[in-house]
Parts: structure tokens; C-alpha cells; sequence
């Protein structure tokens, strides 16, 4: 956006924010959390929603009388939800004059570079006409291998790849604290972290409601790529009044995760190569070559290879690793597999020439090696 007072806010409501205690979704706190957003885009805002309810929208028209647990009845469930869930965000926003859209999305539609893009771009044309897009994961085709599986680090992912100035998670909690508070009534809330250390992910616990899917480790997976794509982002409680207001302004109570390093921020391709692609090959590279490519960020060329494993097209990203197979990173290599294959039994008669361009994704390499792949 343009003005500085302006944002683009990219905000996740998890189920157990929209659900009564027995589960269902509750018209109450829709309306309550649309109100909000109504009046942030009144404030000239653009926000984008990744919402979840889905399942608990559509179960109990399915004749379960709890949550189900297996993906094919979770899907059902989804499948009966997801348009109940889309039909009362559009009443809700066309009372206040604003249209609602639904975007649904795979994994697989983000590890294709052509696609992510497009999402992107009808994103765009969304907020630009003043449209809700209302995202969710397409959980009616997905497979437990193609899945994000919850909508946190989906939501992370979005933020990225719109270019959101904020993202806010909404959950059932009033943010992160230094224990799961369910177990250590002792607790406390941060109220700010600048560094997802890994004394920070081991304070993340099990999911807290019945209908919760990621808990709290997902939302500490989801804060990783927002703030390696160098967007600030806050937890906080769903309930509260104003959160979603207060938290734009970051007055509000809970946790915020800062940007504390904004040159490293990963551009739109590397959070593409970091966090969607999906490796297809791996390429082990010679110790010696390690620092230039890694610290000096220099070109991986071909007589800097130790082996080339699996089968890859020119284009493709791969992970690269030491002799002992430590993850350094991933490149998008310049050259196939055969190729590469090839330029080695010639003896590196090519040795001049560039295979993959891992020194701009040297940060990635950092990040591939506290995210996995999939996350
Ligand atoms: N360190 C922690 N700080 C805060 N909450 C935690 C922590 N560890 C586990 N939790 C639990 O995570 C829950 C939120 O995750 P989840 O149930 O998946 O909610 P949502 O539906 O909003 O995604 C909280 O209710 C809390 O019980
Ligand atoms: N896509 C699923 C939700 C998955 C999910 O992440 O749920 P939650 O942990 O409540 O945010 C649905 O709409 O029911």
C-alpha cells in the first residue's frame, strides 16, 4: 500500500475462533472478527483473510457428532463446510457494502512457480477492487502428502507471497508464552520475540481446543517464514475486544515477532525456493567449495561437485549438501541432471561455467536447515 498509515494485513483465524465449545461455528464471533475487518478496510486497509472452519462447519450435517479425525471424513466434512463457511463471510461483509471471494489452495499449487505467481496476482486484482479474499487450503482434493495441513504456516506462506505488511494469527490464546500454559499455570507471555531460537520452539505444545489442527509448533513454523520474508507478525486472542483494530496499530495484548534484520529478507523468488518449491534432486558438493559458496556466496560451478543424486531439469531447485549430507541449502540449478551428469564423466571441461545460483540464497540455506521442507 502507499500511504504508511495504510496496510496490507494478511490476517489467519484459526477454527477454535470461530467455534462455539461445543464446536460448531459461531455466527457471534464471525460477525464479531467481520466487524473488525469491515472497519479496517473503512480505515483504507487492505486485508486478506486466511480463514479455517471448514470442517467444523460441515461435520455435523454429516451425522458426526464430534470433530472427525480420519482425512476422507475431514474432507467430507469440508466439503459441505467450506461453501456454508464462504456463504455467511459474504453475508456478513455484503451487510457493510463488501464483497467476500474464496481462494483455495494445495501445496501443489504453490510448489509450481507459474501458479504461485497467478495466485498472486488475482490476489492483487482482489484488494485492488476493494474484494475479501477469504483463503483456505483446498482440503476437499488435498492428500495427507500434498497437504499444508494447517492453516498457520498457509497463512505465513500467503503474507509472503502478497507482500503483506503484517501478519496477525488469531488463536485461543493471548499469544506465546515460555511454557504450554495448560501444563504450567506459571506460565508468562512474551511480549515480544526478534529470533525464533530453538529455546523458543521448545516451548511450543500440542494443539489447546478439540478442533485446533497445528497448536502452538505450527504457529512458530508460520512465524519463521513470515519473519524470514521480513514481515512483522503478532499472536494474540481472537475474543478480545478490538484485537484486530489494536493489533494493526500494535496496541494490542499478545505476542509480537519482530523484523529485526530487514536486509536479510528473503525476495519473492527465494521465499518461492525456501518454503514451496520442493527439491527435486540433490546435488553433494566438495568440502573446499563450502565457504566460497555458503559465506563468499559465490557460484557453484561444476568441478565443485562431488556427485550429482536423482533427476532434475534445468530450472529446477535442489538441495545442496556436504560430503556428509548436511543440508547447506537449495539452488536452482542451471543445468539438468543428465547435463550435469555429463560435464563430470568430461572431466569438468565446462568448469566455467555457473550450475546453480546458490550464493543469493545463501540465507536459504540457513533457513532450509531450521525449516523443512513442508512445514
Ligand atoms: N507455549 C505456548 N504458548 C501458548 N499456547 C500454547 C503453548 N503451547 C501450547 N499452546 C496451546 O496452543 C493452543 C493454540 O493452538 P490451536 O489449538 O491449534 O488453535 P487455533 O485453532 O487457533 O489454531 C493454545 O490454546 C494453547 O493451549
Ligand atoms: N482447512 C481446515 C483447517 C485447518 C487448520 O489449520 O485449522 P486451525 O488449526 O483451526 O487453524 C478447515 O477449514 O477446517
Amino acid at each position: 500500500m502507499t500511504s504508511e498509515d495504510q496496510k496490507r494485513v494478511v490476517i489467519k483465524i484459526g477454527s477454535s475462533s470461530l467455534t462455539s465449545l461445543s464446536g460448531d461455528i459461531s455466527r457471534r464471533k464471525m460477525e464479531r472478527l467481520t466487524d473488525q475487518v469491515v472497519q479496517l478496510k473503512d480505515q483504507g486497509h487492505e486485508v486478506v483473510l486466511v480463514s479455517s472452519g471448514a470442517v467444523a462447519a460441515g461435520y455435523r450435517t454429516l451425522g458426526f457428532v464430534s470433530r472427525p479425525s480420519s482425512l476422507p471424513e475431514k474432507q467430507a466434512a469440508a466439503a459441505v463446510g467450506q461453501g456454508r463457511l464462504i456463504e455467511s463471510y459474504a453475508e456478513l461483509f455484503s451487510s457493510h457494502g463488501y464483497a467476500a471471494s474464496q481462494i483455495l489452495i494445495t501445496r501443489s499449487d504453490f510448489s509450481d512457480e507459474t501458479r504461485y505467481n497467478n495466485v498472486r496476482n488475482t490476489i492483487n486484482v482482489l484488494l485492488e477492487r476493494g474484494i475479501v479474499p477469504i483463503v483456505n487450503e483446498n482440503d476437499t482434493v488435498t492428500t495427507d502428502r500434498l497437504r499444508f495441513g494447517d492453516n498457520d504456516t498457509l497463512s505465513a506462506k500467503v503474507a509472503g507471497l502478497v507482500a503483506s505488511d503484517q501478519l496477525i494469527i488469531l488463536s485461543d490464546i493471548d499469544g506465546l508464552y515460555n511454557a504450554d500454559p495448560r501444563k504450567d499455570p506459571s506460565a508468562e507471555l512474551l511480549k515480544e520475540v526478534t529470533e525464533i531460537t530453538e529455546d523458543i520452539e521448545d516451548m511450543a505444545g500440542e494443539p489447546g481446543s478439540a478442533v485446533g489442527t497445528g497448536g502452538m509448533r505450527s504457529k512458530i513454523d508460520a512465524f519463521k517464514i513470515s519473519m524470514a520474508s521480513g514481515i512483522p507478525s503478532f499472536l494474540g486472542r481472537s475474543g478480545v475486544h478490538n484485537i484486530l483494530i489494536d493489533a494493526v496499530n500494535e496496541e494490542a495484548r499478545g505476542t509480537y515477532f519482530e523484523v529485526k534484520e530487514p536486509e536479510l529478507n528473503l525476495n519473492h523468488k527465494r521465499q518461492w525456493i525456501a518454503f514451496n518449491s520442493g527439491p527435486e534432486g540433490e546435488i553433494l558438493i566438495q568440502d573446499d567449495a563450502k565457504t566460497a559458496i555458503i559465506d563468499d556466496k559465490e557460484n557453484l560451478h561444476p568441478s565443485q561437485i562431488y556427485q550429482v543424486n536423482g533427476y532434475f531439469k534445468k530450472g529446477s531447485v535442489v538441495r545442496i549438501l556436504d560430503l556428509n549430507k548436511n543440508k547447506l541449502g537449495l539452488g536452482m540449478v542451471n543445468y539438468s541432471s543428465t547435463d550435469l551428469k555429463n560435464f563430470q564423466r568430461e572431466n569438468e571441461e565446462q568448469s566455467d561455467s555457473t550450475v546453480a545460483v546458490v550464493h543469493s540464497e545463501s540465507f536459504v540455506c540457513e533457513l532450509e536447515v531450521a525449516i523443512p521442507i513442508g512445514v
